[in-house]
């Protein structure tokens, strides 16, 4: 549905010629962002996000909320803005605030999910909770990506939804103000959003839900963890596995939503490619603001990176990441935090032993084929990479210069930059993609090298 540029320019990705030392300022959470804006949306009273993230998925995100009829005001925290009562650690000027205005969610509407997976599984929810249809459509890809977990509770739940039964984009769900919601089971094997999805709107059903999950192995267990921790955060009353509840059961009540006034946390899987830079160039970088405490999977970097040759300090500050130069493969679980899987296989192809990176089957229905395209463009530099029915066997090569095809995967792209660094040559077919999550990623990525020692 949006359009997709057809000759994307190649980047050539810089290489570092010392040790990165850099501080890294990283945007705010994909994924606490678009968590925020529904959740916000739904309250019963008008609500702050502080240092939200700016990029496609989230812009879309609020995009298709204000299309409900949601108000979504954007503004810079300076002193000359009032801050909301209750705002508390963010100092004057620091980056920008959207205040959320709750209203009557309606129809008719036209939700773009561009290739957002919180876009696509989020907002149906939410849909069925408005009067009148609300369409969803998108890029070409989220026609292929799976919805029908969503689909299917929705219809069990109470909802009408038009598709053209493949349990996929596109579709329309004809809301009628309300959903009455109650037990569901569902297969989530293919994505946790799905838990997450019905999760986020339930305070909102008449009965609130109670969510199955009968399938095999449930991934990014961290995210449904977070959407946990944010639903009780704005009042939710929510029974889950963790905290003594019936394996892979969850429960969620029907009550208001409160209105808060929430400060985003950076987003750690972004943090990513700058961590790997200290990794490999034997650097050190440093990313504020660093969570003491985070349901974010991009947190798991502390351990992974560390096993694989640097080392780590976290303070009040910040996370400071020093590299010895030396990187060792590693044999990993990814399960939990498949959205690290990019970086980490981009960082083991220049590790002194192979790696092998497993549980992450489900990578194959994301943004592309992950596992085919890491295979594909990193054995198109040199390498060895072989598919594995979950994850990836990597054994480094020497690599050479060559195209790194993104397949419009905003962590193709920046997996590319990482080997760049080490690799003369590399070129980033359509690095602008990293606009899903990272728009400002070009000028991060030269600004850290600027400061090479
Ligand atoms: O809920 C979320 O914010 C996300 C959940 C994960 O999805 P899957 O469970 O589909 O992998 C993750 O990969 C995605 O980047 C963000
Ligand atoms: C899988 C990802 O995104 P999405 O939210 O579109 O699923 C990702 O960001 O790595």
């Amino acid at each position: 549905m949006t359009e997709v540029s057809v000759h994307p320019a190649l980047w050539p990705a810089p290489l570092a010629t010392g040790a990165v030392e850099a501080t890294v300022t990283v945007p705010g959470s994909k994924s606490v962002t678009n968590r925020a804006l529904v959740l916000a949306s739904l309250a019963a009273e008008p609500g702050w996000l502080r240092r939200p993230l700016r990029s496609r998925d989230s812009l879309l995100m609020a995009q298709a909320l204000r299309a409900l009829g949601v108000g979504i005001e954007e503004t810079v925290s300076s002193s000359s803005s009032s801050p909301a009562p209750g705002a508390e650690g963010v100092p004057d000027g620091e980056g920008e605030a959207w205040r959320v205005i709750p209203a009557g969610l309606h129809g008719p509407a036209t939700v773009d999910v561009g290739n957002a997976g919180t876009v696509m599984r989020f907002l149906p929810p939410v849909a069925a909770l408005a009067e009148r249809p609300v369409r969803f459509d998108g890029d070409p890809r989220s026609y292929e990506r799976p919805l029908n977990g969503v689909i299917d509770a929705l219809r069990v739940l109470g909802a009408r939804i038009d598709d053209d039964g493949r349990g996929a984009l596109p579709m329309t769900v004809h809301g009628s103000g309300a959903l009455d919601g109650g037990s569901v089971e569902i297969d989530a094997s293919s994505s946790s959003q799905f838990v997450s999805a019905l999760l986020l709107s339930a305070p909102r059903f008449n009965q609130g839900v109670e969510v199955r999950h009968i399938g095999g192995r449930l991934p990014s267990m961290p995210h449904i963890r977070m959407t946990v921790d944010m639903l009780r955060a704005v009042g939710a009353q929510v029974d889950e596995p963790e905290t003594g509840g019936e394996p892979d059961v969850w429960r969620v009540s029907p009550s208001a939503i409160l209105g808060r006034d929430i400060v985003i946390e950076p987003d750690l899987s972004n943090a990513q490619p700058f961590l790997a830079a200290a990794l490999i160039t034997g650097g050190r970088v440093t990313i504020p603001d660093w969570p003491q405490r985070t349901t974010q999977p991009g947190d798991a970097l502390r351990r992974i990176f560390t096993e694989m040759g640097g080392a780590c300090e976290l303070t009040e500050t910040g996370l400071t990441f020093t590299g010895t130069g030396r990187i060792h493969g590693i044999d990993v679980d990814l399960g939990e935090v498949g959205e690290l899987t990019p970086g980490i296989a981009a960082v083991a192809a220049l590790a002194d032993s192979p790696s092998t990176l497993r549980g992450v089957a489900h990578l194959r229905l994301h943004e592309t084929d992950r596992l085919a395209a890491l295979t594909k463009e990193i054995n198109g530099l040199g390498g060895d990479v072989t598919e594995t029915e979950d994850g990836l066997h990597i054994r480094p090569r020497p690599l050479h210069s060559g195209v790194f095809h993104t397949y419009d995967d905003h962590r193709m792209a920046t997996a590319g930059a990482v080997i760049g660094l080490a690799v003369a040559g590399v070129e980033i077919e359509n690095v602008a993609t990293t606009a899903k999550t990272l728009p400002d990623f070009p000028r991060m990525w030269t600004t850290m090298l600027g400061a090479e020692s």
